[in-house]
C-alpha cells in the first residue's frame, strides 16, 4: 500500500528560538488510524500544526526536514491549500462558533468543500453520522455539550470530504461514555470512508484501542514505534501510559 503521508526528520522552531521537535518522523498509510502518544510538551500539537501549515500563525517554523502526502512537498503549501489536498485538523478545544448554530457551523465549512456536492448530501452525510446534531442543528454550537461540540468539529471536517484527518485530543474533557460513542463513529467513518486519521490523546488507552500504529514523541523526536498490539504490550509504555503497575505484573 502506498504511504499517504510522511513526516521527515522534522524540526520545528517557535520565534527563531523555541525548538519544538528536534527530529520527528512518522508515516500514515492510506486509510490507516495512527496515534501519536507523549507527555505534555513533547511536541504532538506542534506536529499536527506542521502539517496542517498552521505553524506560521503562532510564529513557528519547519526549519528541517520534510512534509509530503502521496509524493506531494505540503511544506510549500499554505493552509487552505493542504485542506483541498484533503487534509483537515480538528483543533484541540472544538473550537466551534459558538453563536452560530450548528447547521450554520456547517455552513462555515463548505468552504472547504473538496467535490462539488449540495449541501443538503454534506449535511445529511453528517446527521447520519451524528444524529444528535441533527435534532441540534437550529441550536447556538454554544450551548451543545462538549461531546455535541467535539461532534460537530468532527462533522465539520467531513463537509469538507477529507481523506485524512488530524484529530487532536478528541476525548478532552469528556465523560468515558461519549468517548467511547465519539470514537465508533471516528472508527465508522475511518472503515466506511476510508478516511485517514492522525490522533493526538492523552487518553493512551482507548487511542491504543482503535490505532492501528503508534508513535511515541519525547522532546519533539520519536522514540518508539511500532502496531498497537506490540506498543500495548511494551513496559514502559504500560507504566508511563497505561498506568499498570509493571511490578506487580510481572
Ligand atoms: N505557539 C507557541 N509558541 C512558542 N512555543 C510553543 C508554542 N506552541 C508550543 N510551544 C512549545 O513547543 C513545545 C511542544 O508543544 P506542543 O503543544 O506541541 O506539545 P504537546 O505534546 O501537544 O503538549 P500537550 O499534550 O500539553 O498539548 C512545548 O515546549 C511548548 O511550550
Amino acid at each position: 500500500m502506498a504511504a499517504a503521508l510522511e513526516v521527515k526528520d522534522l524540526e520545528v522552531v517557535y520565534q527563531g528560538v523555541i525548538q519544538a521537535l528536534t527530529s520527528l518522523s512518522l508515516t500514515v498509510q492510506e486509510g490507516a488510524i495512527v496515534t501519536l502518544l507523549g507527555a505534555n510538551g513533547a511536541g504532538k500539537t506542534t506536529t499536527l500544526k506542521a502539517i496542517s501549515g498552521f505553524l506560521p500563525l503562532e510564529n513557528g517554523r519547519v526549519t528541517r526536514g520534510s512534509i509530503t502526502i502521496g509524493g506531494q512537498d505540503l511544506l510549500r503549501l499554505a493552509p487552505h491549500q493542504i485542506v483541498r489536498r484533503g487534509i483537515f485538523q480538528v483543533r484541540e478545544g472544538r473550537h466551534v462558533f459558538s453563536e452560530m448554530t450548528v447547521e450554520e457551523n456547517l455552513v462555515a465549512a463548505t468552504f472547504a468543500q473538496r467535490k462539488p456536492r449540495s449541501r443538503k448530501e454534506a449535511f445529511d452525510e453528517v446527521y447520519n453520522y451524528f444524529p444528535i446534531l441533527s435534532q441540534r442543528r437550529g441550536q447556538a454550537a454554544g450551548y451543545l455539550s462538549g461531546g455535541e461540540q467535539q461532534m460537530l468539529a468532527i462533522g465539520r471536517a467531513l463537509v469538507a470530504d477529507p481523506e485524512m484527518i488530524l484529530l487532536d485530543e478528541p476525548s478532552l474533557g469528556l465523560a468515558p461514555l461519549i468517548v467511547k460513542e465519539i470514537f465508533e463513529i471516528i472508527a465508522r467513518i475511518n472503515r466506511e470512508k476510508g478516511v485517514s486519521m492522525l490522533l493526538v490523546e492523552q487518553n493512551a488507552v482507548i487511542a491504543l484501542k482503535y490505532a492501528s500504529y503508534g508513535y511515541v514523541i519525547e522532546s519533539g523526536r520519536t522514540v518508539l514505534e511500532g502496531t498497537t498490539e506490540k506498543l500495548s504490550a511494551d513496559q514502559d509504555i504500560q507504566k508511563f501510559y497505561l498506568g499498570v503497575d509493571t511490578h506487580e505484573a510481572a
